[in-house]
């Protein structure tokens, strides 16, 4: 297995399982399978409404003994309703009961935006809340308690940009140990790697296969989705890799971890196997020019007609 190290020297699987979509009746064998074939990292989400499936499998895991907590990885995520600094240890602890753990290797703030009261999955602006009433700098404070108390090892954030990174650099206590952003070739981010590398945050990849079970409605720029790229797909065939094998190991050839979802046996092998595939540097090039800057979560759920949370205001502000 191929890590990247936190500065203690913690591990992270550089190929871990993501769970977003994977659905009840699904996701508890798919935890298990993986597990079972060498999975030892499990990205979640609160707002995945599926912790509780998880948590059964993570359960069924220990107690049969296939894994001791200590060997996994465990990231999960602060939703969007729970950013003020007295709704963010009940966010963690609703976490910790549903995946039934004592605490979570890796805790991040899902997105740099705010909902009122609670909310879920707010309807128009007046179920916003500003940056202004809620900074990030609260939500991540208290977050760092989190840590101080042992219910978290590593905190970071996700879908944040480099001047809401440097804003946490500066103020925090903690620094920010991961950024998990949307990453493949159509979307490289290379400033966005270059800074976090040169700031010793880790980055994790979503969508690394360009979350095909979503792409078939958000297509974009693009006739064909990356894994019927041809360029993916001569030299999947050229070094006798699949194409989800080589966007894979094009991540981790940059020293960023991936977390592909499947919820399929053969794919969950195909995609762990991927860390044995070296990417020549020719090879490697070549998908370094597919980029586009092209997203496949645009980030405008929250965007209300421009009245709430605009792309411009997640990705450059
Ligand atoms: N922080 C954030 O804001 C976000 C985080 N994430 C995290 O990242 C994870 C990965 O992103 P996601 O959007 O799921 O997209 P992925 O890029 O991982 O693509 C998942 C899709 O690819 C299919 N697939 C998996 N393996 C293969 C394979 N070897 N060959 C062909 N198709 C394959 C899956 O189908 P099947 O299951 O049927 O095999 C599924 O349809 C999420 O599950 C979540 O954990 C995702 C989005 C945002
Ligand atoms: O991780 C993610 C997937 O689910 C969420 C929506 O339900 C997204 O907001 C987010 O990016």
């Amino acid at each position: 297995m191929k890590y990247l190290q936190f500065n203690n020297q913690d591990k992270l699987p550089i190929i871990g399982l993501g769970t977003w979509k994977s659905a009840p009746g699904e996701v508890y064998n798919a935890v298990l399978e993986a597990i079972k074939i060498g999975y030892r990292h499990i990205d979640c989400a609160f707002i995945y409404r599926n912790e509780k499936e998880i948590g059964d499998a993570l359960e069924e895991a220990f107690s049969s003994n296939l894994v001791q907590r200590n060997e996994l990885f465990i990231t999960s995520k602060l939703w969007n309703n729970s950013h003020e600094s007295d709704k963010v240890e009940g966010a963690l602890l609703t976490t910790l009961k549903d995946l039934k753990i004592e605490y979570i290797d890796l805790y991040l703030m899902h997105w740099p935006v705010v909902f009122k009261n609670n909310l879920l999955d707010p309807e128009s602006s007046n179920d916003l809340l500003t940056l202004e009433d809620v900074p990030l700098l609260e939500t991540w404070l208290a977050m760092e308690k989190l840590v101080n108390k042992g219910l978290v090892k590593h905190i970071g954030v996700s879908n944040f940009n480099i001047p809401k990174l440097q804003n946490l650099i500066d103020h925090a206590n903690i620094k920010p140990e991961m950024n998990q952003v949307e990453i493949h070739p159509f979307h490289s981010q290379t400033d966005l790697v270059d800074f976090c590398q040169a700031n010793d945050i880790l980055m994790t990849a979503y969508a690394p296969l360009g979350s095909n079970d979503r792409s078939a409605a958000i297509k974009g720029k693009n006739e064909k989705s990356l894994l019927e790229n041809d360029t993916i797909i001569n030299i999947a065939q050229k070094i006798k890799a699949t194409p989800a094998q080589v966007l894979l190991a094009w991540q981790i050839k940059r020293n960023i971890a991936v977390i592909p979802k499947s919820v399929h046996a053969n794919r969950l092998k195909e995609n762990l196997n991927a860390q044995s595939i070296i990417l020549s540097q020719e090879d490697f090039d070549e998908i370094n020019s597919l980029n586009i800057n092209e997203r496949y979560i645009h980030g405008e759920f929250w965007s209300f007609e421009g009245k709430g949370y605009t792309a411009d205001d997640i990705w450059n502000k």
